[in-house]
């Protein structure tokens, strides 16, 4: 069951209800007056996502969807990254089980984040690729610190970017620029990235940044929720079908990738490089 525990409560202008799940892995405040969620990813050092990540992000989504949440702003505790993308001792020599399991689970939460019925923004205050970027991608509004890097760079790992990551990319950059980014595995800097449309704005700071986000989600909060939804989500429910009708296919997919010699081979090596660096 998910275990919620009140941390503090603030009496200022605009009550913040502040959660923490029992894990810590994700915390989340609600402000009492707007009703305005902050869920901070917070596994140091890099919020790289494991299995435990992963459901904390899913049962947060789960309470936010049931406590009709009008808005959501996704952020990171880490002052260098956002996400640095699929927790790489996941797939590294795990059983089969342990590996179904994972992608189950990151399957259940883009699920969730893609199809939120409420605004959803993304504050990018730090590095964001491969399964970092298809989170800030799943989000409605991407803004961004400067001087960070953002993209898929998967092809660079000499493995493919799942098919729904590619849709996603797709869906906001269009069919070339997206095309010319996953053959490359290119990793875009905060300011090439508002040139292409892959994030929307940039912000000078963390404040700058969360004020940014407050007034996107105002905005937003400002339209009739229901026509605003049904939009939203006519848009992506084809990306979201191809998945949800496919998810044993891409299991197999990603076992079938993951025991590969080859590619434990250059996990092991990378993981090695990151640890050297
Ligand atoms: C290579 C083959 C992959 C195999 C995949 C298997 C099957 C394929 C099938 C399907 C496709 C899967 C799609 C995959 C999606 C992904 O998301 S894969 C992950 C891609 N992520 C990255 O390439 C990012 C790697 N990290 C970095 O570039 C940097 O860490 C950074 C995010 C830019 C942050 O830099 P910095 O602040 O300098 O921090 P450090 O590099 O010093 O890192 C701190 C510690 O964190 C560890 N770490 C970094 N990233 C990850 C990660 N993704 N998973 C686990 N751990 C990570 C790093 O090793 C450091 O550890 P220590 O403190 O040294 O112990």
């Amino acid at each position: 069951m998910f275990v919620l525990r009140q941390c503090l409560t603030l009496g200022t202008k605009s009550s913040i209800r502040n959660f923490s799940a029992t894990t810590n892995l994700v915390n989340l405040t609600i402000n009492e007056d707007t009703g305005v969620a902050i869920m901070e990813l917070n596994k140091p050092p890099v919020n790289s996502l494991n299995y435990e990540l992963l459901e904390a992000m899913h049962r947060t989504l789960v309470k936010l969807e049931n406590e009709k949440c009008p808005g959501m702003i996704l952020t990171s505790s880490s002052r260098s990254t956002f996400s640095a993308g699929l927790d790489l001792l996941e797939m590294y020599k795990p059983t089969v089980d342990k590996a179904r399991r994972f992608w189950s689970m990151l399957q259940n939460t883009w699920i969730k984040l893609y199809s939120t019925p409420y605004p959803t923004v993304a504050a990018i205050n730090g590095h964001s690729p491969a399964g970092g970027c298809l989170l800030a991608m799943s989000c409605e509004h991407r803004i961004m610190v400067p001087d960070k890097m953002i993209g898929l760079n998967e092809t660079q790992l000499g493995i493919v970017a799942p098919q729904w990551f590619q849709d996603c990319m797709r869906n906001i950059i269009g069919e070339r620029q997206a095309e010319k980014a996953l053959i490359a595995g290119r990793m875009f800097t905060s300011e090439e990235a508002l040139k292409i449309g892959l994030v929307d704005e940039l912000a000078t700071d963390k404040e700058d940044l969360m004020q940014k986000a407050h007034d996107f989600l105002d905005e937003q909060m400002g339209l009739p929720p229901l026509a605003r939804s049904v939009v939203k989500v006519g848009f992506r429910k084809d990306t979201l079908s191809k998945l949800i009708n496919g998810r044993e296919a891409d299991i197999k997919m990603f076992l079938d990738n993951v025991f590969q010699p080859k590619v434990q081979e250059s996990l092991e090596n990378y993981i090695q490089m990151l640890k050297k660096k």
